[in-house]
């Protein structure tokens, strides 16, 4: 297998991509080192040369059974390109999360990379893979690296104990985990809420003392009854849950207007106002705001669908929608589309 299967993941200092063979030497002389295998629970010591091998190899069996995503994670410096740690994440299905690991090479401590590799990968997990948690475990005394885990969002949620490999047998550590909302990303920024423009009205609405956001959502539905989710991308809110497309109805527009606007822009097809059939609504505390959602349905429009902003689509029959994470908000939409549809 090669490395193409995998787009690298850039942050403003290092490349997170795939091991290759060639990586091998050098990882092996950046992870063969008391002061990092020490802390490492599936790392032994002294780290033979035919393991980082073997290790490289596996990575990519892994990647490719949607098991595990371990990346190197490169820096710069000057012009040369340099392995710095490995970063990785490891699905848990049963309970939808992963469980994020990293080492970073001595000669490279100090200087935030780890934090800025973990986060960036830990995000990305929430967005693509179908999980809502990251978890992590740091061996009791290792405060440094549970630093790292608290930059990236993740809290302390408990102790236990894991098998240290150079060490030889089982140890205390830390457990810590982090959702969606921790993990957040530089959009960590509240959302902007605009005045709606109910009308053109002089006031905001506002909804026991909250501003209301009103958002306007679309049902397509295709010939086969299947209806159209999109999955937010890394990089907004809720990064990784699936939902109907639309987006906030900005001031002087319709919800119609808005609509017509975001399915253009989402997704490239042309929708007339008369082929929007109002369905139902979302009402909801988002918490710093109240959301309200006008959904509706959809089965005519013009050109072909695309995903413009690289969000991931799926048609989903109206029975297997409740098996899509979405918002708490849509949630009542989806009980009603399976009754309708
Ligand atoms: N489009 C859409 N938004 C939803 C749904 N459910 C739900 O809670 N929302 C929320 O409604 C708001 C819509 O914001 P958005 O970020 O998608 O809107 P937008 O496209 O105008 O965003 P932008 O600021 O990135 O341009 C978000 O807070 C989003 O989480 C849904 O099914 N579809």
């Amino acid at each position: 297998m090669t490395q193409s299967d995998f787009n690298p993941l850039r942050t403003e200092r290092l490349t997170l991509r795939p091991l290759g063979p060639a990586d091998a030497a050098e990882l092996h002389r950046l992870i063969n080192d008391w002061d990092v295998a020490r802390w490492l629970s599936r790392v032994p010591f002294p780290y033979s040369r035919e393991l980082a091998d073997e290790w490289i190899e596996s990575t990519h069996r892994q990647r490719a059974a949607g098991e595990a995503w371990h990346l190197a994670i490169v820096g710069q410096e000057g012009e040369k390109e340099v392995l710095v740690g490995c970063v990785g994440l490891m699905r848990q299905p049963e309970s939808r999360s992963a469980e994020l690991g990293y080492w970073v090479g001595r000669r490279y401590w100090g200087h935030g990379v780890a934090a800025e590799a973990a986060g960036r990968l830990a995000r990305w997990g929430l967005a693509n893979l179908d999980i809502d948690r990251i978890v992590a475990s740091v061996l009791e005394e290792n405060d440094r690296s549970a630093g790292v885990l608290r930059r990236v969002g993740l809290r302390e949620s408990g102790t236990g104990e894991a098998h240290f490999l150079a060490r030889g047998g089982r140890l205390p550590v830390r457990l810590f985990e982090g959702g969606r909302e921790e993990i957040a990303g530089p959009f960590t920024e509240p959302e902007p809420i605009k005045p709606v423009s109910v009308a053109a009205t002089a006031t905001t609405p506002v909804v026991e003392g909250k501003p209301l956001l009103l958002v306007a959502a679309c049902a397509l539905v295709d010939v086969d009854g299947r209806v159209l989710l999109a999955r937010r991308p890394e990089g907004k809110p809720m990064a990784g849950l699936w939902e109907f497309p639309g987006g906030k109805v900005e001031p002087g527009e319709t919800v119609e207007e808005a609509l017509i606007r975001e399915l253009r822009e989402e997704l490239a097809i042309d929708v007339s106002a008369a082929c929007l059939a109002p369905f139902t609504f979302a009402s909801h505390d988002a918490g710093r705001f109240q959301l309200l959602m006008p959904l509706y349905l959809c089965r005519r429009w013009q050109g072909t669908l695309t995903a413009t902003e690289g969000q991931q689509l799926a048609w989903v029959r109206p029975n297997k929608l409740a098996d899509y994470a979405m918002p708490p908000a849509d949630k009542p939409l989806v009980a009603m589309l399976r009754d309708f549809l």
